[in-house]
């Protein structure tokens, strides 16, 4: 095989509770790649279409992640990389870890799947240290490996996947501000209050007790954030107002996804998740800013080969 086109999903991280640990894959949005090996030994990436970053492999995280791999693999080829770019950059849908998880994927078919979708994530890792500063996996691992995903641990690597509740729906408002990752994480506190810091891991332990359980209820009343949320939500305008307005219509949960400005909603059942996206809209529209908003289910499969 020379070359491979895939289409890299986008992701939402912390599922409010789980900070840089837990994260999901959306279904039907997402980047296309197209990546091609060379004679020429290297990465290089050639075209990005959609939005405006940088060619240079050093500083776009698809060339930092892919020379990653490269490095370690040592082919006797070089890599092409074409991104067709849908998820906008600072969107918080995990436009930064698609690119970084799509080229590893890519290359990794190319040169016939010699690392574990574990060792490509810890590759990829290296784009959201150039994006955000930070080596987080939370975009990264349900990218890879679609559905829930929960990162135990980064030295060493540990990642786990969860159950995926199957009448599960997401829906997203992207409010067009950009919030970058880095500046996001620049307002957390370095400590929290041992009260704030019980009641999240409660919530952590009991989302994922509730999606082995399948437990919809439970899952909704996991869905709280009281550590980063009170801060990041400051940079999100009315974002208080979705939340309510989401709930009080019956989604399950509604949270800041990744590191903003999108908001997520998770309800059950996809009429329910219409009439969610349908109040949250009509929240939205009365701002004067600019957003959209889309419903999908959960996907379970993560990257794939089109
Ligand atoms: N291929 C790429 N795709 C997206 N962003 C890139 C890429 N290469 C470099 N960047 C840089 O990464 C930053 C965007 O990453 P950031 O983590 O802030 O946003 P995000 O991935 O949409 O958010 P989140 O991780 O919260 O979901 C921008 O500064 C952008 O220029
Ligand atoms: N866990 C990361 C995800 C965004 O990339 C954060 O919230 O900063």
């Amino acid at each position: 095989m020379k070359d491979i086109k895939i289409f890299s999903p986008a992701t939402v991280a912390n599922v409010s509770c789980g900070f840089d640990v837990l994260g999901f894959c959306l279904d039907t949005v997402g980047d296309e790649m197209l990546i091609r090996k060379t004679e020429n030994k290297g990465i290089f990436i050639t075209k990005i279409e959609g939005y405006d970053l940088p060619l240079k492999t050093e500083d776009n995280v698809a060339g930092v992640s892919a020379l990653a791999l490269y490095e370690d693999a040592k082919p006797n080829c070089g890599f092409e990389i074409e991104i067709y770019k849908k998820i906008k950059p600072g969107s918080g849908i995990g436009s930064s870890s698609a690119s970084a998880s799509g080229a590893v994927y890519a290359i990794n078919e190319l040169l016939g799947k010699p690392y574990n979708k574990t060792q490509l994530t810890r590759f990829a890792m290296k784009g959201e240290a150039l994006a955000s500063g930070s080596e987080h996996a939370d975009n990264i691992a349900p990218a890879l490996f679609g559905g829930f995903t929960l990162v135990k641990s980064t030295t060493p690597l540990d990642i786990l996947q969860l159950p995926t509740p199957s009448e599960l729906y997401a829906t997203i408002i992207h409010p067009q501000i950009e919030v970058k990752t880095s500046e996001a994480r620049a307002i957390l506190p370095n400590h929290i209050p041992l009260k704030d810091a019980i009641t999240q891991w409660s919530n952590v332990g009991s989302l994922v007790h509730a999606l082995h359980i399948n437990d919809y209820e439970l899952l909704g009343k996991t869905l709280n954030d009281v550590i980063v949320e009170p801060y990041r939500s400051q940079l999100i305008p009315s974002f208080d107002a979705v939340k309510k307005a989401a709930i009080s219509i019956g989604a399950l949960g509604c949270g800041i996804s990744g590191s903003g400005p999108s908001i997520f909603a998770l309800s059950k059942g996809q009429k329910m998740a219409t009439r969610v996206e349908n109040t949250i809209h009509d929240v939205y529209s009365k701002t004067g800013i600019d957003f959209y908003t889309f419903t999908c289910k959960i996907n379970t499969e993560g990257i794939k080969v089109i």
